[in-house]
């Protein structure tokens, strides 16, 4: 039997994690599940999976739902709810499925405690890759990806010689608006924004995908999971979602990953690598397909990914700041507080303004995380 923790278990990647439990019972146990005010869906993750340590956002939401909880089931609130419920307990895996930074202290914690990580939330590898990953190595425990291009690349590498490779290519489906002009992104609706062409997924993730903020952390991501340079990471322009990504080896052969767009195959993946189980993904038939299209990345239409690569090579908290200005940013336009394209202007001005660290420590990455987050709101 497998325990696992989900931070995040009411989000998009958590319910589909617990698809993935329910379809293996003989399997996996659950151990914990944190959320954060969807407590009507906790409630009922909680009735059919049985763990024994739960965590909500707030405190006022730990006492609403305290008396519908089984006897025994440990309740958790807050920052220190997530790390109870990712370092606490026997868990042998933490999927880590929240949205944003707010993930990274109990990935941390996580980590120290010698779990290993389904990682879906890119945003602490963006934020503290250089703490996340050392910290990892130095306990002996596995980052297992989680996000769609990073299992496929982790798949093409597979017994390979890290030695042997000579890039990596994440694919991008160009998001909501990929055949949108600059100037027809400048009346986008928040409504049209959240339409993604291929994937059902959370609402930032959503809209870091039409502005290719996904990608620019994507990059970053695999940057850190792979231990590569970032002028090793390309991307390209993959409308069909098909090939999930690929590898280039020295040799000029090139190895990808294919499948229908379903997150519960890597999600799966990442549980029980390195075998492969059934899954209820739709077969890939390229016959039915017929044809895949690929283009060029236009960096001028997506200044974003730029950005984020310039943030990359710039390294310490640049990356820190690239991310929290984005979270910032989105979540304002979401409340139609601002245009979609101001998203990207936020995130270009925060990083022109901030100073930025070399090799941070915790302390100065959650300042970096703080003062970005304050700068970005009013902007
Ligand atoms: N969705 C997808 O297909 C993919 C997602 N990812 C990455 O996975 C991560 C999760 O994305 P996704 O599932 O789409 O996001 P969702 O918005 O669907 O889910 C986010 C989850 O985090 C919880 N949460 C948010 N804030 C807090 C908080 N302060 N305390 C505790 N829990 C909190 C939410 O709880 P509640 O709803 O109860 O408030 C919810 O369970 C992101 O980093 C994303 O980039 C990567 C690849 C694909
Ligand atoms: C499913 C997944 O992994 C997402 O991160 C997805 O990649 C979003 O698609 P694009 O960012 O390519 O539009
Ligand atoms: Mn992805």
């Amino acid at each position: 039997m497998k325990k696992i923790s989900i931070l995040g278990s009411t989000g998009s990647i958590g319910t589909q994690t617990l698809d993935v439990v329910a379809m293996h019972p003989e399997a996996f146990e659950v151990e914990g599940l944190a959320a954060g005010s969807n407590t009507k869906l906790l409630l009922e993750q909680v009735r059919k999976f049985n763990p024994r340590r739960v965590s909500v956002a707030t405190k006022e939401l730990a006492e609403e739902i305290k008396s519908s909880l089984p006897e025994g089931v440990k309740l958790y609130s807050g920052k220190e709810g997530l790390t109870e419920v990712a370092a606490g307990g026997e868990a042998d895996t933490v999927v880590t499925a929240l949205v944003g930074s707010v993930g990274l202290q109990s990935t941390l914690a996580a980590l120290e405690a010698g779990k290993h990580i389904g990682l879906a939330n890119k945003e602490t590898l963006v934020t503290a890759g250089h703490l996340v990953t050392e910290l990892a190595a130095r306990k002996g425990v596995k980052l297992l990806p989680v996000d769609s291009e990073h299992s496929a690349i982790f798949q093409c590498l597979n017994g390979e010689n890290p030695k042997d490779v000579a890039s990596i290519t994440l694919t991008a489906s160009g998001g909501s608006f990929r055949d949108y002009t600059r100037q027809e992104l400048e009346n986008v609706t928040v409504e049209q924004a959240l339409r993604h062409p291929n994937w059902s997924m959370g609402a930032k993730i959503t809209i870091d995908s039409a502005t290719m903020v996904n990608k620019g952390l994507e990059v970053i991501e695999a940057r850190w999971l792979f231990d590569l340079s970032y002028e090793q990471v390309h991307v390209l322009l993959h409308p069909e979602s098909i090939i999930h990504s690929y590898v280039e080896f020295r040799d000029s052969s090139i190895v990808a990953q294919l499948g229908t767009p379903d997150m519960r195959v890597p999600i799966q993946y990442a549980l029980t690598y390195p075998d492969r189980w059934e899954s209820p993904a739709k077969r890939l038939s390229l016959s039915e397909i017929g044809k895949l299209t690929f283009k060029e990345m236009d960096f001028d239409r997506f200044p974003a990914l730029r950005l984020a690569f310039e943030c990359g090579r710039a390294g310490g908290t640049a990356t820190t700041a690239y991310n929290a200005a984005n979270e910032i940013a989105v979540a304002r336009f979401l409340r139609g507080e601002i245009a979609f394209l101001h998203i990207e202007e936020i995130i270009s001005e925060v990083l022109q303004r901030l100073e930025i660290v070399a090799y941070p420590n915790l302390e100065q990455i959650e300042h970096c995380d703080q003062t970005t987050r304050e700068l970005a709101a009013t902007l």
